[in-house]
């Protein structure tokens, strides 16, 4: 334990987010940030005016909703007018502050001058700000000044509190925003240096690195903490460093957020702060904000199975697919209807639970036959599942019958679930307890699927970063860069998370924006998020497909042109492109290795198999070839086809 600096008093964390982070009407706005868990709102000013309730009434609404407002904002162009917008200003912030006191909040921002007839001047700025604290005592509230990225004078957080340190009035205090620190690549650490009892709120925001212009990237693409690219840990650490220990307020201009569900967005919101803070803390052990403790992020060690539930007729079609994959059906469980599927590594469950009390069933009746759960191998179960709740996820047990065991589980971001298997006694003897053998496993050979090398989840593009927040802040994972994949019908975004430091868990994101792409149909047809496709690893490609062929399996069949590409791309062997040819097998490479595809037919709603074989160190997924692989799955499609 690292004992606390003298005097240093401790403050659990405080949540707050502005009104403006999400969508929706103003009650609507405030239900869903009391519901995920914030303790506190920012006042967004025009989010009040336009809605048609007094500020009393408002003041009540929040309390209702047992919450605080931390911060009314903003207060533009206020600082170093000449006259008369000088006396107009002040005028305009006295009224302000008898809206504040039936609002019931007691801090205003005021954020640097935008003005073309602001004169700057650092003196000149202290000076108004010394009236104005003197304006604020009275009323009995505080300002706090923050440099927007793009003041006309005042533009970085260094100068704002040079003028707040000048203006000496104990009303008067900074307000930092990471995005207008991080966006001007200021050094965070700069902020160690400042008092922390002047700093009177902390919002946070991150962004994708986008070079744009800094106020249209600041209004439209800011995001949650752990979905962008800037370092608002390392401003975190540093905001922490000074002894603060005020409320941590979102204010997150996102375009995509204020059209998306409030429930979820501020759901993220929160998760995102609980997330930034355990980082903080691990890094910064000597800070005044505490939380509860949780465990670290979930190292895993892969996946453990795949289950889906089907109907019996669906279960025999995904059963003889599976056979031709390879897979025997070496177990059937004790006490439910659930036939495992088993190959080298691989374990996949189908599920025909028809039961009212049992998820399978509830998840068939929504989403048709769909692998709507699977199990992480990781260190300890119990401690991932803790560290998910801690997150705000939402654990997930179903009755049990005598003899089965209790595996911790989560429900995931979407419609499905979760489980956490370990090597404690208690948990690995899951498979023998519950299973009772039907047929031998397969004996291995190099033809054989040894494991799972990913899975592939396909999403609505608008929830893309609620996946990648759960699956980054809940693992020790991180993300590759996102990349774009054409298909005829829209743009299909990919991003992948693999887990660290081996890469032994890995989901790839697809997110579609229409339902005429590929990815889109599956989604509209399934009801919402899922795994759209496994890809199982081979460690000899060419042996498998020899193998699949005489089980009859039918792979995705691949154009010629596809072919002839690949010859003139990589200058292939005319022998060694025949041979890929001849197994519909996909190609790739890059500096680091070579990677190889076969694509099973769709099953159910667009549903597939991938079998993959990485030589070397390719870490991709084969983006290069995914516009074939659409285009030919659009093709057997035909003639039901896809929405025009
Ligand atoms: O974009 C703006 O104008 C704006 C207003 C208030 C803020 O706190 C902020 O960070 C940006
Ligand atoms: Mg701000």
């Amino acid at each position: 334990m690292v004992s606390l600096a003298p005097g240093r008093h401790q403050t659990t964390l405080q949540t707050s987010i502005a009104t403006v982070s999400i969508g929706g009407e103003f009650p609507e706005k405030l239900a869903a940030i009391a519901k995920a868990g914030f303790t506190g709102v920012e006042i967004f000013e025009n989010d009040f005016l336009t809605y048609d309730a007094s500020p009393r009434e408002v003041a009540a609404m929040v309390k209702d909703h047992g919450l605080k407002i931390t911060l009314f904002q903003p207060f533009r162009d206020f600082e170093g007018m000449p006259e008369p917008h000088r006396s107009r200003a002040f005028e305009r912030a006295e009224r302000k502050f008898d809206i504040m006191g039936e609002l019931g909040t007691d801090l205003m921002l005021i954020c640097s001058n935008v003005s073309p007839v602001s004169l700057g001047g650092i003196d000149r700025a202290a000076a108004d700000f010394q009236a104005l604290g003197e304006m604020a005592a009275k009323h009995g509230v505080r300002v706090g000044y923050e440099a927007l990225a793009w003041g006309r004078h005042v533009n970085d957080h260094r100068d704002a509190w040079e003028v707040v340190r000048r203006a000496d009035h104990r009303c008067v205090g900074l307000i930092l925003d990471s995005f207008h620190t991080l966006s001007r690549k200021i050094d965070p650490n700069s902020i160690r240096s400042i008092p922390g009892d002047k700093i009177f709120i902390v919002q946070l925001a991150d962004a994708p690195l986008i070079d744009m212009d800094l106020l249209y990237w600041s209004r439209h693409f800011r995001n949650m903490p752990g979905e962008g690219d800037l370092p608002v840990v390392d401003f975190m650490r540093a905001v922490a460093a000074t002894g603060y220990d005020g409320p941590l307020s979102l204010e997150i201009f996102n375009d995509q957020f204020r059209g998306g569900s409030a429930r979820a967005i501020a759901e993220d919101g929160h998760r995102s702060l609980v997330n930034l803070m355990d980082q903080v803390r691990r890094q910064e052990p000597d800070i005044s904000i505490t939380m509860p403790e949780m465990p670290d992020r979930i190292v895993t060690a892969g996946v453990e199975f795949v289950e889906f539930t089907a109907s019996v007729e669906e279960k025999q079609q995904l059963a003889a697919l599976l056979g031709t994959l390879g897979f025997v059906n070496t177990a059937r469980h004790r006490y439910r209807q659930l036939d495992l599927f088993t190959q080298g590594n691989i374990r996949l469950a189908i599920n025909t639970d028809s039961s009212n009390q049992s998820f399978a069933a509830a998840s068939y009746a929504v989403h048709g036959t769909n692998a709507y759960a699977f199990g992480l191998k990781v260190k300890d179960a119990q401690e991932a599942q803790k560290r998910a709740t801690a997150l705000d996820a939402v654990g997930f047990s179903e009755p049990r019958k005598p003899g089965e065991v209790l595996l911790p589980a989560i429900q995931d971001a979407g419609n499905g679930i979760i489980y956490f298997l370990d090597d404690s006694p208690e948990l690995a003897r899951v498979w023998e307890q519950e299973f009772e053998p039907v047929e031998a496993a397969p004996a291995p050979g190099p033809e054989q699927l040894t494991r799972i090398d990913h899975l592939a989840q396909t999403t609505q593009y608008d929830q893309m970063l609620t996946w990648l927040l759960f699956y980054t802040s809940i693992f020790a994972t991180r993300r590759t860069p996102m990349v774009d994949v054409v298909d005829p019908g829209g743009l299909i975004r990919s991003q992948a998370i693999e887990s660290v430091p081996d890469r032994q868990f890995r989901v790839t994101m697809n997110g579609a924006d229409n339902r005429k792409t590929f990815a889109g149909k599956f989604l509209a047809e399934g009801f919402g998020t899922s795994i759209q496709h496994i890809a199982f690893a081979s460690e000899d490609i060419f042996a498998t497909a020899r193998a699949l062929n005489a089980r009859g399996f039918e792979a995705l069949p691949i154009s010629c042109n596809y072919y002839e590409d690949l010859e003139a791309r990589f200058g292939l062997e005319p022998e060694f492109s025949d041979a890929l040819r001849a197994s519909s097998i996909l190609y790739d490479r890059d500096e680091q290795g070579e990677y190889f595809q076969i694509f099973s037919r769709t099953f159910g709603d667009g549903f597939f198999f991938e079998i993959v074989e990485r030589r070397g160190d390719y870490a991709g997924y084969g983006a290069m070839n995914a516009p074939f692989r659409i285009a030919a799955q659009r093709r057997l499609l035909k003639p039901a086809g896809l929405p025009k």
